[in-house]
């Protein structure tokens, strides 16, 4: 059995894409993310722009550290990232896994 999303790493090849039945398998691993146009998404609310930014920060140290990186859209208060596998052309358990670990970092 595999150990937990957030515990995986991104895999350098992600392979091909993720079907329809792996990718509905995988989200109830990351509540509250959405799959919406192809791509694996969540809406972050915060107080300010300050704890917005220090998220932003800590996203962008996990999409360093996976090689793996999300569209991200900021705001004053929140923050909505979108991931998706650009060398897959679709989803793959690496965005399932980035996911998990930004998740992780609230939790
Ligand atoms: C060489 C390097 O691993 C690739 O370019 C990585 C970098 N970050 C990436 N990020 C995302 N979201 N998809 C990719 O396919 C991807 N590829």
């Amino acid at each position: 059995m595999s150990p937990p999303l957030h515990l995986q790493r991104c895999q350098h090849q992600a392979g091909p894409a993720l079907g329809p039945a792996e990718q509905a398998a995988l989200l109830p691993q990351v509540p509250g993310w959405t799959i919406a146009d192809g791509l694996l998404q969540r809406r972050f609310k915060f107080p300010d722009f300050h704890h917005t930014m220090a998220f932003v920060n800590a996203v962008a140290w996990i999409a360093h550290e996976q090689d793996h990186h999300p569209d991200m859209a900021v705001s004053y208060n929140h923050c909505t990232l979108r991931w998706n596998t650009h060398s897959a052309g679709g989803l793959s358990i690496n965005d399932f896994i980035c996911a998990a670990r930004v998740d992780a970092l609230a939790s």
